[in-house]
């Protein structure tokens, strides 16, 4: 009922680093996007396609060396039901490879809807007595703004099925001091938020010291990152804006903890795209996604402590 799961893939790998999967089709090699083209024409079916054939790809190549991946549903929902259903296959098929999923919905609503949200990303749809996962994800980033209610249905399901949460508190875009940064009795909106995430995350306790109830805090923000760290000593970080967005080993480093735990940092297109960058052919993508994460993974290990469980 925590992220406890996911504390133990980072552990195993070594690894405090999540790839995400924004799959865009300028993306993705032709060697892969071609033959579905020739197969289905420009369609979004052949899209989906190709979509799914790259993801497995790139997870065959990372499932060994990095413990999660993080599908933002923007970039499948922007495919139709066949990108949706790219989406749920790719969860499946990262699962198959032993990897975490926490899938960046950034969902939020009133209670009876934040039910239905929390039943299909990390729980069981109902037809008719018969309980069936429509996506099943292991961790849902969600926001927290419509506060408690729209909260309880997703900590009711992470309970019941040993999943987890992340709550927006400092995302890494610019303008997320326009309100985040924003003053209420002398504490900002994003400390606020931090503090509801610790006690929400009193119902879902870990073994390793952090709750099933997360916080994004963006890589962008390194002095917010060590505030929070200090602040919220139970609540785990996503820290996405790594690569693409400016954020470094060192922005970073201040989120984790004495035992080189407390946070996971993801980046999306610095991997999907490393082939690019690399200049090397479309049939390498995966291995230089590989070289990519594995590029990450050092320069985060050489400036936070050893990671261990203990
Ligand atoms: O504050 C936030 C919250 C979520 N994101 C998401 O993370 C990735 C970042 O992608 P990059 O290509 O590594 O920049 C993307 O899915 C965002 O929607 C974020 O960037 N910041």
């Amino acid at each position: 009922m925590s992220l406890d799961r996911l504390i133990e893939g980072i552990a195993r790998t070594n690894n405090p680093t999540v790839a995400g999967l924004d799959p865009k089709l300028e993306y993705i090699p032709d060697c892969i996007l071609k033959p579905y083209i020739d197969q289905y024409g420009r369609t979004l079916e052949a899209a989906a396609e190709a979509i799914f054939t790259y993801n497995q790809g790139l997870i065959d190549a990372l499932c060994d060396i990095v413990p999660a991946v993080k599908p933002q549903c923007a970039y499948y929902e922007m495919y139709g039901w066949q990108g949706v259903r790219a989406l749920e296959r790719t969860i499946r098929y990262a699962q198959e490879k032993g990897m975490f999923v926490i899938t960046d919905g950034k969902r939020n609503d009133i209670g009876s809807t934040m039910d239905a949200y929390a039943a299909a990303h990390l729980g069981v749809t109902d037809v008719a007595g018969n309980g069936i996962e429509a996506f099943g994800g292991d961790a849902l980033t969600v926001n927290g703004y419509l506060g408690s209610d729209g909260i309880d249905p997703v900590i009711k399901v992470c309970r019941q099925r040993d999943k987890g949460m992340f709550v927006l508190v400092k995302t890494s875009n610019p303008s997320s001091e326009e309100l985040q940064d924003q003053a209420i009795n002398e504490e900002p909106v994003y400390l606020m938020m931090g503090r509801q995430c610790e006690k929400w995350g009193e119902q879902l306790p870990g073994k390793y010291g952090y709750t099933g109830v997360g916080a994004v805090v963006g890589a962008t923000w390194p002095q917010q990152l060590s505030e929070l760290r200090y602040e919220l000593p139970h609540t785990f970080f996503l820290v996405p804006g790594y690569g693409a967005q400016g954020g470094s080993a060192e922005s970073v480093a201040g989120a984790f903890d004495k035992r080189g735990l407390g946070a996971i940092v993801n980046s999306s297109r610095a991997i999907l795209c490393a082939w690019k960058k690399e200049g090397c052919p479309g049939e390498d993508y995966a291995q230089a996604a590989r070289r990519e994460a594995l590029r990450m993974r050092d320069a985060i290990a050489a400036v936070i402590p050893v990671i261990t469980l203990e």
